[in-house]
């Protein structure tokens, strides 16, 4: 019988580490109940000692998560141990994650320890969170470039003082394939007491090897394998939740191994997460990029015309991918809008379908055909948005390749319609330059893009504008058939995000 390996996602914590991929609650929320639709066994919300915003989001997702376990992170310190309990205070299945690093350049120069003060502290820490809660995993970071028998060592007292997983975690992205394989297996005959709890894996992609090392390990007998969503993480980023799942399910005839996840909600995760981060995934990424089912040359397409399997060795629809199935028109009703939506796993208040429907009409008015993708591109983003301090009444652009453009923007704040006039290069420049005029300031704009989000000359404009205040970078999207009007939402959207997180304006 196929045995079950256990995904723990860390998008929301280590993922969360990448540059320019911070997240605001409501974003968070968001995420964690894809996961949850995703089926995770573990979602790592955070690490609470971070900030009193870290703690307070893990506290929220926690309300929102019923079926994963909540995992939230702890240096191995009494005070972090405490906060991360706090964390957890709402989650139906908590569970605190201790780490201490047992390498040698870890130990001497970050921790000032020596192994046998690193010995003792682990056991420590571990007795005291295992004092708070059940379930308790311990990392030892940068565990490749540790000793092996210092880590047996570390291991066996984690193990008596409570701990239910041990992560053996490749921090920077070291080993390979070959050598993680003869590394775990040499600690597991070390320390048997590893073979009575679940042993976990957290490769990063210094080397690009993430997912084979991960692949390695299950090889070499873990139970439990750390990735993101996207590939996302700290530097070159973790190995790939996507990835590493269609290997297992994909190989199943040489791996025989088995996860929970619902592999038809990866291509949705892959890009809520890219909604929500502006980050793109590059067209030609394993499983979730746009290229990973384009069949590009004559020889590849006469095989694939013949026989799918050729050329592909998974089917779109086994990731979600939607083959572009027209769903619904301008004469659909709100019961098979409804329908609709519970197919792609939403669960909207009354509120909320009221306001997606009407949206969903407006639509339609401006498309001839409206595909599963346009909307989720509606849906997810309603679920994200945050309040409207600004909100585009009207705008008028006169532009031409002989004239400067010229945007006039009526905004609302409030009670009040501002109206302003700005010049710039090109119809978009112009329009963002009359909303640094509403505003009275200027922003600085750190990064713009503007795709479609179907094929086809009516395709909606899918714009993101990334704005840059004190290092922090505030992500806006915009949605509209017309790309000016979807590249002025995206800034305000982007604005409102400043104001709503920080403040500033
Ligand atoms: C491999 C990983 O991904 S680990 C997770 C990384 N994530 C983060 O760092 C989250 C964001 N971090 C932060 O907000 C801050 O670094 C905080 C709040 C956690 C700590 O901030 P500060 O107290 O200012 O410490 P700073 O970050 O400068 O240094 C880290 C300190 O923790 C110690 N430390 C690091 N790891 C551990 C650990 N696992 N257990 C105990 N102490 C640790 C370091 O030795 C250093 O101690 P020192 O202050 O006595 O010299
Ligand atoms: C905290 C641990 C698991 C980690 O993120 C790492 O080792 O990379």
């Amino acid at each position: 019988m196929a045995k079950t390996i256990k995904i723990f996602d860390t998008t929301l914590r280590d993922g969360e580490q990448s540059p320019g991929c911070s997240m605001n609650l409501k974003e968070k929320i968001e995420m964690a109940q894809q996961l949850e639709r995703m089926n995770v066994d573990v979602i790592e919300a955070g690490f609470a000692a971070a900030s009193p915003g870290d703690l307070h989001s893990i506290q929220e997702i926690s309300k929102h998560i019923k079926n994963c376990t909540v995992a939230s992170l702890a240096r191995a310190h009494k005070d972090d141990i405490d906060k991360a309990w706090e964390s957890l205070k709402f989650a139906e299945k908590p569970r605190i994650h201790v780490f201490l690093a047992t390498s040698p350049i870890h130990m001497e120069y970050k921790l000032k320890m020596t192994p046998e003060e690193v010995l003792i502290s682990s056991e420590k820490m571990v007795t005291y969170a295992k004092s708070l809660c059940n379930d308790i995993e311990f990392s030892a970071e940068d565990a490749t470039r540790s000793n092996v028998d210092f880590l047996a060592q570390v291991f066996d007292k984690v193990i008596k003082a409570g701990a239910t997983t041990i992560n053996i975690p490749d921090t920077v992205g070291y080993t390979t394939p070959d050598e993680y394989y003869d590394f775990l297996t040499a600690i597991i005959e070390k320390c048997p007491a590893l073979k009575t709890i679940d042993i976990s894996v957290h490769c990063h992609n210094d080397l690009g090897l993430g997912v084979a090392n991960s692949i390695a390990a299950i090889k070499a007998g873990v139970t439990q394998i750390e990735c993101t969503v996207n590939g996302i993480g700290e530097r070159a980023g973790n190995a790939a939740l996507e990835e590493i799942v269609m290997s297992l399910n994909t190989r199943k005839d040489y791996y025989d191994i088995e996860t929970r996840i619902d592999t038809r909600q990866i291509v949705r995760s892959s890009n809520l997460l890219s909604r929500i981060t502006g980050v793109k995934v590059q067209p030609n990424k394993a499983i979730v990029g746009a290229n990973a089912f384009a069949h590009e040359s004559g020889i590849h397409q006469h095989g694939v015309l013949n026989n799918k399997e050729t050329y592909e060795i998974m089917t779109p629809e086994s990731i979600g991918l939607d083959t572009n199935r027209l769903v619904l028109g301008k004469h659909s009703g709100r019961h098979a809008f409804n329908d609709k939506l519970t197919q792609l796993g939403y669960e909207l208040t009354k509120e909320e379908l009221d306001m997606a429907f009407k949206k969903f009409k407006d639509l339609a008015d401006k498309k001839k055909d409206v595909y599963d993708k346009d909307i989720d591109a509606l849906v997810s983003r309603q679920k994200i948005e945050v309040p409207k301090i600004f909100e585009l009444i009207n705008y008028v652009i006169n532009s031409g390749n002989v004239i400067t453009s010229t945007a006039t923007l009526t905004i609302r704040k409030g009670d009040n319609l501002i109206e302003e006039v700005a010049v710039g290069e090109g119809p978009i420049y112009a329009s963002f330059k009359a909303i640094e005029k509403v505003i009275g300031k200027d922003l600085e704009l750190d990064d713009f893009s503007l795709t479609s989000v179907t094929e086809g000359e009516d395709a909606l404009g899918d714009a993101v504008v990334r704005l840059k205040e004190n290092g922090r970078v505030y992500v806006g999207r915009g949605l509209s058939t017309d790309i000016i009007e979807s590249s002025i939402i995206a800034y305000i959207n982007a604005l409102n995000k400043m104001m709503f997180e920080n403040e500033t304006i």
